[in-house]
């Protein structure tokens, strides 16, 4: 197992950082009103665990989950639409990203919410308890999806909870938000990151070298998922540790670093071809589109000459909105390599010549 989910803590009291929403949680859970929350903050913040956290704390044990591939049949006014989507579930809850069913989103919301109103559990007290819905990525979500959600949420409040989770929450609409508890889980700062290393570093029996975990903590841009992944990496090249040792960046990180010195050594067709080969390639590597776009806007912005990073950093912005209407991410990453470079290249004609 990986130490990312060896260290995850499982209980409200054990986690390191957090602990101050964790103790909320906790109040929230005793005082028995649990209202429907949205949990947002970057990628690595800790958002999965305060989550299943949470739901350990609320049902004990109960909250073992199981993952099943589960099929729906929606009723889409004159057809019948088939949708399989993957979901992990309790008898309590039930967990799923409902974007990935692309434009459907709104099906799998509406459908979901109803069946799970049905099935509602009866707690030890032979009461009527509420079953929890643990949507994942709902910044991802289609506009209708999220009236949709909307809707369900009023319609069954009495029945069920709903758990929202997402990078951002300037992209789910107003009325979602308001009808939730938001919750920000900022970044962890460097100093908690240390922490939560050294204490994996005791628990693994490893002699860190001073301030060998704060580097670690330094390179992660404050993602504590990534702070783990390095130092499992670090452990797996060298062990003992040495105080210059590398800490070796992502490889997908480098790959897009290679793309970006690939556009700023020849802008043409051609070039173009073969940075979109090295997209799919990130792209199937399950490297999020988003993810890979700011990536290689701000490893083109670190070669850029400053008078250009205004204009690049503007049609990144709207590549990336364009991105989250349409459907193929590749189509809006090649429209920006390919506006880059004519951009770039009228930069180079009008200064040299
Ligand atoms: N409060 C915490 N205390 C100690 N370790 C933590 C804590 N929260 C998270 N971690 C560690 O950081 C890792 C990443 O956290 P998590 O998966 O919760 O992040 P996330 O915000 O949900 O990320 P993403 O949005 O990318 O899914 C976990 O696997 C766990 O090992």
């Amino acid at each position: 197992m990986l130490w990312v989910d060896k260290y995850r803590p499982k209980t409200l009291d054990k986690v390191l950082v957090h602990q101050d929403i964790a103790l909320n949680l906790k109040k929230l859970v005793t005082e028995q009103d649990c209202p429907h929350l949205l949990f947002y903050g970057p990628p690595g913040s800790g958002k999965k665990t305060l989550i299943m956290a949470l739901l350990r704390q609320m049902f004990g044990a109960g909250a073992e989950v199981k993952v099943e591939n589960k099929n729906w049949k929606v009723d889409a006014g004159s057809r019948t639409i088939d949708l399989e989507l993957t979901t992990l579930s309790s008898t309590h809850h039930v967990e799923l990203n409902p974007s990935d069913a692309g434009f459907q989103d709104r099906y799998v919301v509406q459908e979901i919410i109803k069946e799970m109103a049905k099935n509602r559990p009866i707690d030890t007290k032979g009461k009527k308890g509420f079953k929890v819905l643990v949507l994942n990525e709902v910044d991802k979500l289609s506009r209708e999806a999220q009236h949709s959600l909307r809707r369900t949420m009023e319609k069954y409040s009495a029945s069920c909870r709903l758990i929202l989770c997402c990078d951002s929450s300037s992209k789910v609409t107003e009325a979602v938000r308001s009808r939730c508890l938001n919750i920000r889980v900022n970044a962890p700062k460097e100093d908690e990151i240390v922490k939560v290393l050294e204490f994996i570093g005791k628990k693994e029996g490893l002699q860190l070298p001073p301030g060998f975990a704060a580097r670690i903590a330094e390179k992660s841009a404050r993602s504590l998922r990534r702070a783990i992944l390095s130092f499992e990496t670090c452990r797996v090249q060298q062990y003992p540790f040495t105080n210059n040792q590398v800490i070796p960046p992502m490889d997908w990180e480098e790959y897009v670093t290679e793309i970006a010195s690939d556009i700023m050594k020849e802008q043409s067709p051609k070039r173009l071809f073969q940075v979109r080969g090295k997209l799919y390639e990130l792209l199937v590597n399950c490297i999020p589109p988003e993810i890979i776009l700011k990536r290689l806007l701000f490893e083109l912005l670190k070669k850029l000459d400053s008078e250009l990073k205004h204009e690049v950093c503007h049609w990144a912005a709207y590549y990336e909105h364009r991105m989250r209407l349409g459907q193929k991410a590749i189509f809006h990453i090649e429209a920006f390599v390919a506006k880059f470079m004519s951009i770039y290249k009228g930069f180079l004609i009008a200064t040299f010549g």
